[in-house]
């Protein structure tokens, strides 16, 4: 049986450490930082993320507002509020959550923020000095896995890691990631078109699953021993639940439990860290620095 890697508990560390340094840097006669979320419709997962996000900054000193815009906004509209956010010098870091409606061109959005206002890491420069290995804003799910894997004492070195999805916000950058000097992976990114998966993700050191596929990695597919990083959020319904649904990940966790070394559960797991490491990038851009993990 895997040793579960467990998601909240590191993240409330991470929390902690953002929180001290806000408090010191509040000390040291700074304003608090102030993240700026904009959340445009309303897509009621979009929604209850953005919630977590503002509660979880409120809880570290971090101060933030949503600007919550009607799915009828246009793209012009959006940008010029951009325009506003990047100007604003009260303003440090500036999240445009995903996805946005079908008539908004979502690359036009995030290259409208200013890089060194860009929280999310998405921005083409931030994107390009990831692979680069120059500092800049991580993607927060990406550095929230290294950080699992860090404060988890698991090896990376020479590792052979396969990332399964190829997504600008989750596999491209996580790929970059393992690759830096320092953390030295060997990568392999897996996706849709990929032939032969199973035989790819049978021969990982350190899997790791980001499809939106509800427990597509069976145990089959999972060398005894791996490292399992789930990413997947997946919502599937379930009656018995008070909601109607319950969330479950990338990963068949039960049976794969049984052949890992170490797994994340979903909730709990990958999730909890992209909120805290977005809290720690937010600290970042207020304090102009941008380190990468
Ligand atoms: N825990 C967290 O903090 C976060 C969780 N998520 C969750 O992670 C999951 C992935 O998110 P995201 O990266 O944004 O998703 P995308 O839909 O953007 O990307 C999914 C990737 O999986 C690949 N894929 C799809 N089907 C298969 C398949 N059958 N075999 C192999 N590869 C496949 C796709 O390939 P192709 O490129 O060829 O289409 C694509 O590269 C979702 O469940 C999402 O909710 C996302 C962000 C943060
Ligand atoms: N600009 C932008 N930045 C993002 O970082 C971004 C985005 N858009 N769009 C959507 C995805 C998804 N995402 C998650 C964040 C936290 C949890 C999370 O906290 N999950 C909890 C469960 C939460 C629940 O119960 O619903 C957990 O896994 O334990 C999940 C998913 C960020 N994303």
């Amino acid at each position: 049986m895997a040793q579960i890697i467990d998601g909240r508990a590191i993240a409330a560390q991470v929390r902690a450490e953002v929180k001290a340094a806000v408090e010191a840097w509040v000390q040291a006669g700074h304003r608090p930082p102030y993240l700026a979320v904009i959340l445009v419709g309303d897509n009621p997962a979009s929604a209850s993320y953005v919630r977590g996000k503002t509660r979880a900054a409120a809880e570290v000193g971090i101060a933030s507002d949503t600007l919550h815009f009607d799915p009828s906004i246009s793209e012009a509209a959006l940008l010029a509020e951009i325009a506003r956010l990047n100007a604003d010098e009260n303003v440090d870091g500036i999240l445009v959550q995903l996805p946005l409606p079908d008539h908004i061109n979502p690359s036009r959005v995030l290259n409208a923020i200013r890089p060194d206002k860009d929280v999310d890491g998405f921005h083409p420069v931030n994107a390009g000095r990831l692979l680069l290995g120059e500092p800049g804003f991580v993607p927060a799910t990406p550095a929230g896995i290294l950080e699992l894997l860090r404060r988890s004492g698991i090896e990376t070195t020479g590792k052979h890691a396969v990332v399964v999805g190829r997504s600008n916000i989750v596999g491209r950058p996580l790929a970059a990631l393992l690759l830096h000097r320092g953390i030295d992976a060997t990568v392999t990114v897996c996706h849709s078109r990929t032939r032969n998966l199973a035989a790819l993700t049978r021969a990982a050191d350190i899997l790791v699953a980001a499809i939106g596929r509800p427990r597509y990695i069976t145990a089959d597919m999972v060398r005894e021993g791996a490292v399992v990083i789930d990413v997947g959020i997946n919502r599937v319904d379930d009656p018995g639940h008070p909601r109607g649904y319950r969330l479950v990940g990338d990963v068949d966790f039960e049976a794969v439990a049984d052949k890992a070394s170490w797994i994340t559960p979903v909730p709990g797991g990958v999730g909890p860290m992209t909120i805290a490491l977005l809290l720690r990038n937010t600290l970042h851009a207020a304090q102009r620095r941008y380190p990468y993990p």
